[in-house]
């Protein structure tokens, strides 16, 4: 469970969140909002890569402003942009370079990678150079970077900007038979319909949440509005 209590985060002195208490506890969050409206500073929030400038966070029982490196562990984050992620030129040393630090065998190593990629059918990727990749495939593969080391959350920001139809299609596949939570912001409404809860954030304060349907509803309502 993560817990937000009382949490304000303040950058050079200009609030972008206040004031949020949370407790997530569903398997699946949709975050929704417009831009700057502070759902990336959340996101990162969750696993300790922003620490609160008020009140505290904390991931099963751990605050992420004292327990920054296991609190990552627990809390994978799939970045918006694929460059900040994938660091090795071929795709299976990329995939493979998480799980050593993990200090998971030698020999397990390359089945784990084989088998992340097979679920996301993507294995003919796997001796490809990570440089010559289209910008989808570095966004799957940043994706598939992060499940492969079985964190049991997974923050996935705007994880679908790059991808064609076929590939989205398959992300949402494997977001919905993953067994670790998953918290996702995104401006693709329609990919949050099977979401336990959603998250609406305005002008940095939790403006609404709730089932999936009702809160998009009221979104869409109040950006025609506005
Ligand atoms: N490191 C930073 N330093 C200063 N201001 C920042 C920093 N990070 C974010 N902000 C500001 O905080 C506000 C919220 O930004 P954030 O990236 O969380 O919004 P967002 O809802 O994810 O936006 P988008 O949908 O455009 O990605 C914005 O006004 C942004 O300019």
């Amino acid at each position: 469970m993560i817990e937000l209590e009382n949490v304000s985060v303040r950058f050079e002195g200009r609030r972008v969140l206040q004031d949020l208490n949370l407790a997530l506890t569903e398997k699946r969050i949709g975050v929704i909002g417009l831009n700057g409206s502070g759902k990336s500073t959340f996101a990162r929030l969750l696993n300790g890569l922003q620490l609160p400038t008020e009140g505290a966070v904390t991931v099963g029982g751990m605050d992420t402003a004292k327990s920054g490196k296991d609190v990552r562990r627990q809390v994978g984050f799939v970045f918006q942009n694929p460059e900040n992620q994938i660091v090795y030129p071929i795709v299976r040393e990329d995939l493979a370079f998480g799980l050593k630090n993990l200090g998971l065998a030698k020999a397990d190593i390359p089945v784990q990678v084989e088998r992340a990629l097979e679920r996301f059918r993507l294995q003919h990727l796997i001796d490809r150079r990570t440089h010559e990749l289209s910008g989808g495939e570095k966004q799957m593969i940043a994706l598939i970077g992060v499940a492969v080391m079985n964190p049991r959350l997974i923050v996935m920001d705007e994880p679908t900007t790059l991808l064609d139809l076929r590939n989205k299609r398959r992300l949402m596949q494997a977001v919905s038979d993953m067994e670790q939570s998953v918290v996702m912001i995104t401006h693709d409404l329609d990919l949050l319909s099977a979401f336990d809860r959603v998250l609406c954030f305005h002008e940095g304060r939790l403006f609404d949440d709730g089932a999936p349907e009702a809160v998009i509803a009221r979104y869409q309502q109040v950006c025609e509005e506005c």
